[in-house]
């Protein structure tokens, strides 16, 4: 049975700086929660109050509704993995594996009598069925022999894994444990760990910087920055609806173009209406994807001109960086397969256009005002979002 995780306002102090500032965090059973955010946001900080690693000055957390903060790390029945897997390098990976079993489910005579307990034997063989069924499951059934320094890096993360399954803890706690591994394997270990976390349809605290990952193991990603949780939402939410400019930032690679109403008032007449509509201080953002290439269709778009500083053709999609040529406002946007072939970029100028419509408003302060842009044809009078 999965288990729930409450965290209710946990502050954190060091010294005179506020580390966590009154986190709160509702996990269902079963689900894969991310915390993903910028590096020194307090992630690694929070998952390490969780596990009982680290004290929090205030706040409690709560496993099924029961407190867990009087509670020792082994006693709250989770399994941490970290980014240096932690294993014994004397041990093979069948040893490693069965660690957490030999160290706890022993009965006191067992541990005290060694190999003269009359269930000794009986005891190994089920340990050694145990170990062979979980690492079935992560594909190292062949590899128990051998000693970690063997293994390439995505084998010894899932030795890792193994030895966390083992345990059958109520709650999976991952510190970025995929860091140490190549481009290659961390897109395989991903899934790998995606379909794990399915399969046992266990709770999955998991902690990364990289918005990838976030965006695509979780059931819901917290965001973090600066010791807070900004917005809390499905992987698609976060995408599509972010409510702070921060968050349009930092998911998306890359991230949002964020365009001042002053700038804006300088994409055509749309861009002038836009703004307008918009008596405080706002700031817009657009996603690359949403800036096209090339003149608009229809008169109610936004439109200006970029001069092209770098193309990146990515083969299956290209990225252009560049400044509006009025405002200098930097720009990217995403070209559709193939387009960076067949665009003629010798002036080194690129018209460019979107659609008011996809247009998110922020205020000043970077939170998300209600609605969106859209286009004066479809505003007809209608008061829009301030
Ligand atoms: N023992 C400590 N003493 C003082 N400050 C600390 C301590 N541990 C962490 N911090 C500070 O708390 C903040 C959050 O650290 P934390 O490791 O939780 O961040 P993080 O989001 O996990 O970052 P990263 O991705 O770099 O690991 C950082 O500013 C860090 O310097």
């Amino acid at each position: 049975m999965a288990s729930s995780l409450t965290i209710n306002t946990v502050v954190k102090r060091y010294g005179s700086q506020t580390t966590l500032k009154g986190v709160s965090l509702d996990v269902k059973p079963g689900e894969f929660m991310t915390l993903v955010g910028p590096s020194g946001c307090g992630k690694s900080t929070l998952l390490r109050i969780i596990a009982g690693l680290l004290a929090q000055d205030e706040g409690q957390v709560s496993v099924d509704g029961q407190p867990i903060d009087a509670l020792s790390p082994a006693a709250r029945d989770m399994a941490m993995v970290f980014q240096s897997y932690a294993l014994y390098p004397h041990m093979s990976v069948g040893e490693n594996i069965a660690l957490p079993l030999q160290t706890r489910d022993l009965p006191l005579p067992a541990r005290l009598l060694g190999r003269a307990w009359p269930f000794h034997g009986a005891e190994k063989r089920a340990i050694r069925e145990e170990v062979a069924r979980v690492a079935d499951q992560v594909e190292l059934g062949h590899l128990l022999n051998r000693r970690p320094a063997a293994l390439s890096g995505g084998q010894r993360q899932r030795v890792a894994l193994a030895r966390a399954i083992i345990r059958k803890p109520r709650i999976f706690l991952m510190d970025e444990p995929l860091s140490n591994l190549d481009a290659r394997l961390r897109v395989q270990m991903r899934a790998e760990i995606t379909a794990l976390q399915q399969r046992l349809g266990a709770t999955f605290i998991y902690v990364t910087h990289d918005q990838t990952e976030a965006m695509t193991m979780s059931s819901r990603v917290a965001l973090m920055m600066e010791g807070e949780i900004v917005q809390c939402d499905s992987p698609a939410k976060l995408y599509a609806d972010p409510q702070d400019l921060r968050v349009a930032q930092f998911i998306g690679s890359p991230g949002m173009n964020v365009i001042g109403a002053d700038d804006l008032a300088l994409w055509g007449e749309a861009g002038a209406l836009l703004a307008a509509d918009h008596r405080n201080p706002v700031q817009f953002a657009l996603r690359p994807e949403h800036i096209h290439a090339g003149t608009p269709k229809t008169p109610d778009a936004l439109v200006t001109r970029l001069r092209i500083e770098r193309l990146e053709d990515l083969g299956h999609s290209g990225l252009v960086f560049g400044a509006d040529v009025q405002s200098g406002a930097k720009v990217t946007l995403r070209l559709a397969p193939g387009a960076a072939q067949r665009m003629d970029l010798s002036s080194g100028l690129l018209p460019v256009h979107a659609d008011p419509a996809d247009a998110l408003v922020f205020d000043a302060m970077g939170k998300r005002l209600t609605g969106r842009g859209a286009s004066p044809k479809a505003r007809s009078g209608a008061l829009l979002h301030v």
